[in-house]
């Protein structure tokens, strides 16, 4: 099988199967503040369950990784959606997989540094891929009893090529 992984655009169409993008799409805006303000409302929606689970709204600060990079283990999240919302104003490669009772085949996406993506709850995910440079995102997840964090290792890893940004 061919390791080396394609890259595509990232569009709320082909990231449904796995959670939503964060973006200002016109078909959620609603004018508010006295008209002062643009309001994208309701773009995804943050899952925590479980007895004393709370969402909390943390600050990541992401190193760039290097190119070629090896995909080596997916990871998800059971009991909590995760989004990421770049605050740096960089792309960011954001990389899934459908569950097959494991992560299938990673889809790697090329995030815009106005997109942000949620993942819901359970969905096969690579942490985080910053671009270029030490890139800040706002993270929304959960915290709670339980381990919130199941993670997979591939016998073979996928590669991804330097991206063209
Ligand atoms: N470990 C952690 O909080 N981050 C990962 O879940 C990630 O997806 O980056
Ligand atoms: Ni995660």
């Amino acid at each position: 099988m061919n390791q080396r992984l394609d890259i595509f655009p990232l569009t709320k169409s082909a990231f449904a199967p796995f959670g939503d993008v964060i973006e200002a799409d016109p078909a959620t805006l609603r004018y508010i503040n006295n008209g002062t303000t643009e309001r994208f409302h309701a773009l995804s929606a943050a899952e925590a369950v479980g007895e004393g689970a709370r969402v909390i709204i943390n600050l990541f600060r992401g190193q760039p990784r290097a190119f070629p990079y090896e995909v080596g283990m997916m990871e998800r999240h059971p009991f909590g959606s995760q989004s990421f919302s770049p605050i740096s104003g960089r792309p960011y490669l954001v990389v899934v997989s459908e569950d097959e009772g494991r992560p299938g085949r990673p889809r790697v996406f090329l995030a815009r540094g106005d997109q942000g993506v949620n993942y819901r709850r359970n969905v096969w995910h690579h942490p985080l891929m910053s671009l270029g440079a030490a890139s800040d995102f706002l993270v929304v997840d959960r915290e709670g009893p339980g381990n919130n964090l199941e993670e997979y290792f591939f016998e073979t890893p996928f590669i991804i090529s330097e991206p063209i940004l």
